[in-house]
């Protein structure tokens, strides 16, 4: 169990817009040196939490601290040590990247100017940062974004879905960079909407659906808690295979929803693996076994896929019930 003051915590943090809750009770705790995830589809909440963490926009219950401190008792500077942006970094197009990012370091002070070397480097853009921003990818102005971040020192770094309309190499590099921040003791928080991300690159996540939160715990945890890997089975006779699969109680095998017809095969990796070997022995030929969807991304529909027929005040879908760290 972590010690000292938490980078981040929430306490029953409420935001309302008109009647829509965008935040519901939302407790959240980030210590000091993880990689934390906000994780939820569109309209979870994740950027209306950010933005009551950057004192964008106030809550209307509970409390928000950071590094100990509320804003009504340390107004602005309750964001000393703290770096970030939300949804999308902005730049001067027509200036090159070191030009933004001495323009951003005069606002700033306090010797900013003397790291953008630095920062440059840690981002990978030290051989582009003679460029004008107009000419840069969006992974390069989103790594530009995270560079004047840097530019501050941060203890906490908060990144509103770092991952968001780049490419896979964008992707990719996004990560490292996280990453490599994070193996530095930088603290992280960042939002997403893609289990792959989060379970890669974070320790702890809160999953949100509409406002709440219906999942808290490590990765870990949720991996443990994962349902089985679900696969496309394609053979050459799809009767005698689900024949055969009454003879294997652990894995579940029915007709597959799948346009080009096949069957769906859930299992542990081992049990698919007995079953893939029976149906040999039969001689029944697996034609093709693709994973449809990773344990994760199962889980995660299950929590936060929402009932069409309910309104947002509609109390979360009940979870499995072995899901430990669920709240509802
Ligand atoms: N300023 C606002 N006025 C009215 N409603 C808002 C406002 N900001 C957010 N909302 C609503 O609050 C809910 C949560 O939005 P939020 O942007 O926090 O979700 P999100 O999890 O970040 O989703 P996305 O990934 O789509 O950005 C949504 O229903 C959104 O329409």
């Amino acid at each position: 169990m972590a010690v000292g003051v938490p980078a981040v915590e929430a306490t029953g943090l409420v935001k309302r817009f008109g009647g829509l809750t965008a935040v519901d009770q939302v407790d959240l705790r980030v210590d000091v040196g993880e990689v934390y995830g906000i994780l939820g589809p569109n309209g979870a909440g994740k950027t209306t939490f950010l933005r009551m963490l950057f004192g964008l926009i106030r809550p209307d219950a509970g409390t928000l601290r950071v590094f100990g401190r509320t804003w009504a008792e340390a107004g602005p500077s309750m964001l000393d040590g703290v770096a970030g942006f939300i949804e999308s970094p902005r730049f001067y197009p027509y200036l090159s990247g070191r030009r933004n990012l001495n323009l951003l370091a005069g606002l700033d002070g306090g010797g900013a100017d003397s790291r953008i070397d630095e920062v440059l480097d840690v981002v990978d853009l030290a051989g582009r940062a003679g460029d004008k921003v107009g000419g840069y990818s969006f992974g390069m102005r989103q790594r530009l974004g995270v560079a004047a971040s840097l530019l501050r020192d941060p203890r906490l770094l908060v990144l509103d879905e770092p991952a968001n309309g780049l490419d896979p190499a964008g992707i990719r590099d996004m990560r490292a960079l996280v990453t490599r921040l994070a193996a530095g003791g930088l603290t992280v928080l960042l939002s997403s909407h893609n289990m792959d991300e989060v379970e890669e690159i974070c320790d702890n996540v809160t999953i949100m659906r509409t406002g709440r939160v219906v999942y808290h715990g490590s990765i870990d945890q949720l991996r443990a808690q994962a349902p089985d890997p679900s696969h496309r089975l394609v053979t050459s006779d799809d009767a005698q295979a689900l024949r055969l699969a009454a003879d294997h109680p652990a894995v579940a095998v029915a007709v597959s929803g799948h346009p080009d017809g096949g069957l769906a095969l859930r299992a542990q990796p081992a049990d698919a693996d007995a079953y893939v070997l029976a149906l040999g022995q039969a001689g029944v030929a697996v034609r093709a076994l693709h994973l449809e969807i990773a344990p994760l991304e199962s889980l995660f529909f299950m929590l936060t896929e929402t009932d069409p027929t309910a309104g947002r005040d509609v109390p979360a879908q009940t979870p499995p019930d072995a899901l430990a760290g669920v709240t509802s």
